[in-house]
């Protein structure tokens, strides 16, 4: 059993984000900036963006964060979106999600301009991955990309079952990895919540990827021998025995899976940290791209 180690990658990769912003500066080329928009104070979406913010500083990007109260209102939302399209010196920002209720997300996601959304979520930018045109892959299926391909998982042929349609994590994974493209070349089953017969498919899988938000969902029993696990699940549970007061799970039972794996990436240390990596080399691309 080999550990995919996305803390370990993503600090890999982030060295080489650092020099080649060093590179840009040196030919006297502007910084990357990344902007962030967070709605509200929940605290999983807090973490995240803070680690965002903490990694622009390690690679020498410049940040911005827009911290707005819960109850802002859509318009106000759009407004701000608005000033970041028309502001020269931001290459890229994301929208925190998930929004609160009142907020259309959709309409959000829509407003960000396809030049600078390094989330990949416009439906401009999700076109052009689903027809195999250059553009910012969303960044956690585009993390699992490069850990696959760092770690040589072959996929080609592969069978790969997606648990989950999400569009910002099952669908994008499961048209990437059905590409011709590295890590791709797979033979694609997408599972979601109406799937009847999922033990029967995870079975076959040579490769699972879990991204359906149930902690500890996929066990031992429903996978093969020599199966490649990625687990992206993370869901925070509460355990009094921490500092933190909760302890975080994916959506892999590891104890009875691990055993029966080639490969696994663990939670914490496995997607997470890549995706923050994949949205700081999507940041990098647009400023590349401007200059
Ligand atoms: N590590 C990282 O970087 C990231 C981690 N995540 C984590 O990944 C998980 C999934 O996130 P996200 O895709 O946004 O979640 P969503 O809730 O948007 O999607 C979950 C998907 O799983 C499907 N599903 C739900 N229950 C079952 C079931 N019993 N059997 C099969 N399929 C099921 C749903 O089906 P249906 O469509 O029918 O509802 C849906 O398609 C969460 O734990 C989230 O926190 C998310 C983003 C990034
Ligand atoms: N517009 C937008 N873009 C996103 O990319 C986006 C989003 N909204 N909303 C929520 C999900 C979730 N997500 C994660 C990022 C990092 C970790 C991560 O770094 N996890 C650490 C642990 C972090 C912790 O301590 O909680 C790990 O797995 O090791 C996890 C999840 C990005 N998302």
């Amino acid at each position: 059993m080999i550990l995919l180690d996305g803390k370990k990658t993503s600090a890999d990769l982030k060295v080489e984000i650092a020099e080649s912003v060093k590179e840009l500066k040196a030919k006297g080329k502007k910084t990357p900036h990344l902007a962030a928009i967070l709605v509200g104070t929940d605290g999983a979406s807090m973490t995240y963006v803070n680690a965002k913010v903490k990694a622009c500083e390690l690679v020498g990007f410049n940040s911005t964060l827009i911290d707005l109260p819960e109850e802002t209102s859509e318009e106000t939302l759009l407004q701000e979106i608005e000033k970041l399209n028309n502001n020269n010196d931001i290459d890229g920002f994301i929208v925190q999600l998930p929004l609160p209720k009142h907020i259309d997300e959709q309409k959000v996601l829509m407003a960000v301009h396809p030049d600078k959304d390094v989330d990949g979520f416009h439906p401009t930018n999700v076109g052009r991955m689903t027809l195999d045109l250059p553009t910012f892959l969303p960044a956690t299926p585009f993390g699992i990309l490069e850990l696959l391909e760092r770690y040589k998982v072959e996929t080609s042929g592969q069978h790969v079952v997606v648990i989950g349609r999400s569009h910002i994590v099952g669908r994008p994974m499961s048209i990437l990895m059905s590409q011709k493209r590295p890590a791709g070349d797979a033979t694609v089953t997408v599972a979601h919540s109406r799937t009847k017969n999922l033990k029967e498919l995870t079975l076959q899988a040579d490769i699972v990827v879990a991204a359906l938000g149930i902690p500890e969902f996929l066990t031992g029993d429903m996978v093969k021998d020599g199966v490649t696990i990625i687990d992206v699940g993370i869901t925070r549970i509460d355990d009094s025995s921490k500092k933190s007061g909760y302890r975080l799970a994916g959506d892999v039972h590891f104890e009875s899976v691990a055993p029966k794996s080639s490969f696994i990436t663990p939670v914490p240390g496995g997607v997470g940290p890549m995706t923050i990596a994949m949205l700081m080399k999507n940041t990098l691309l647009a400023c590349e791209r401007k200059s």
